[in-house]
């Protein structure tokens, strides 16, 4: 059985960085830019100001002084003069600052009386102007890769892009296999259970940029995974889920190496997800996962999320690990690196007292996979482990 981090090396290798598209800049947000892009202009375009007052020039500024106000100058109306000694123009918020000014007081620090300001008493010493290009300048760059959140949208569009260039969103196919299962909504007979497994895996590799599709349920016979494998063949990753283990019924790999998928490993010292398989198929990735919910979901954390995340030109790096103290004792791990749902809180990470890989309700109420390597000794309380934040 190879390691953990032997098969995501060899999954890394298998798969490189999709093609690029261009999208409208509001279809962009959690798209990976492709293209480093360049700001257009300057923002602000003109020293505007920031606060709604009066444009004055700072050297006749003091307590009690007067101005007469002579004009106006609004968010996209700029005033055409200029501010000379004992003038003031009135001002809002965003709008340009007229010549010769370089202050503004804001309206609460003056008294007002027909078209004459008097600056109070207690008067502070901010300026209330935002220098032409101070958020960024023409030519400043948003560098490539970079998986764009929301304000990073506010940021481009600011900067007059209107389309980006993005990495091209995974096709992933996921097929569930096994004759005991059906879709949510339908009626079980009484030997099935509910297709649980695309569903979790689906939401997890949308929500990180793929466009993953649930295909319908493949039965426990060659034709039957035939043709799931059929429906899937312009994807750029299969994923099966279940028929990967040593019984009669589990005949995921021997239907994929039929069909042409050259295998690069079967199994991996890793709990949940012992009989992990890939390989290529067909100018796609196959990956077969472990029927057990909870190890089909577990994988998809520690091997689809990072291939995902490499196919879409953010690199090839396992997910991120973070640490905290054990808030129990833990007895010595197995042979098999060890996934155990947890909980972190401020006292610091619990494993679950029950690990069965088949429970759903535990891995939802986790929020954490502390990690245990192989043939780890006994844990005690206070000691720092490693897990994966789910
Ligand atoms: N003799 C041995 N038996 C098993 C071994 C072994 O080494 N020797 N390994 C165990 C381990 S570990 C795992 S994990 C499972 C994996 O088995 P399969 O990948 O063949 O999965 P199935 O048998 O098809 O299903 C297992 C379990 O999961 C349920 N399942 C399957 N697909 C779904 C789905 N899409 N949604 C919800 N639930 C699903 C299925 O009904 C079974 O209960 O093998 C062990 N056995
Ligand atoms: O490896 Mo299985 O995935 O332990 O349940």
């Amino acid at each position: 059985m190879i390691s953990v981090d032997d098969a995501l090396q060899q999954l890394f290798s298998m798969v490189t960085p999709l093609n690029h598209e261009t999208v409208p800049l509001a279809q962009a947000s959690g798209r990976v830019l492709a293209r480093t892009v360049t700001a257009k202009r300057d923002q602000p375009p003109f020293a505007a100001s920031a606060m709604d007052g009066y444009a004055v020039n700072s050297d006749t500024v003091e307590p009690r002084a007067r101005f007469d106000v002579v004009g106006e100058a609004a968010a996209g109306h700029r005033f055409d003069g200029s501010v000379t000694k004992g003038k003031a123009v009135r001002i809002f918020t965003g709008a340009p600052l007229p010549l010769g000014a370089d202050r503004v007081i804001i309206q609460e620090d003056v008294e007002r009386d027909g078209d004459r300001i008097t600056v109070k008493d207690g008067l502070g010493d901010s300026v209330n102007i935002r220098p032409a290009g101070s958020d960024f300048r023409c030519g400043d760059e948003i560098a490539a890769p970079r998986l764009l959140r929301p304000s990073d949208i506010a940021l481009l569009a600011s900067m007059n892009i209107a389309e980006v260039s993005v990495f091209r969103q995974p096709d992933i196919a996921l097929i569930s296999t096994g004759d005991e299962l059906v879709m949510p909504g339908e009626t079980p007979g009484p030997d099935q259970i509910i297709a649980s497994n695309t569903y979790g895996l689906k939401a997890m590799l949308d929500s990180i940029g793929a466009k993953a599709r649930i295909l319908p349920i493949a039965r426990d016979t060659v034709a039957s995974l035939e043709t799931a494998f059929d429906l899937a063949k312009d994807a750029d990753l299969i994923v099966t889920i279940g028929g990967a283990s040593v019984g009669d019924h589990d005949l995921v790999g021997d239907v994929a190496v039929g069909l042409g998928m050259e295998r690069a490993f079967y199994k991996i010292a890793m709990r949940p997800g012992k009989p992990l398989m890939a390989g290529h198929m067909n100018g796609a990735v196959m990956v077969g996962l472990p029927g057990n919910p909870v190890s089909a979901m577990v994988c998809g954390h520690v091997f689809l999320a990072p291939v995902v995340r490499a196919m879409l030109g953010l690199g090839r790096a396992r997910t991120p690990r973070l640490t905290a103290p054990l808030a129990n004792d833990l007895p010595p791990n197995g042979p098999r690196e060890h996934y155990m749902r947890a909980h972190v809180a401020d006292a610091g990470i619990t494993a679950y007292e029950r690990q069965d890989s088949a429970l759903l309700n535990v891995l939802a109420d986790a929020n954490a996979l502390l990690i245990r390597p192989r043939g780890d000794g006994p844990r005690q309380a206070g000691e720092i482990v490693e897990y994966l934040p789910i």
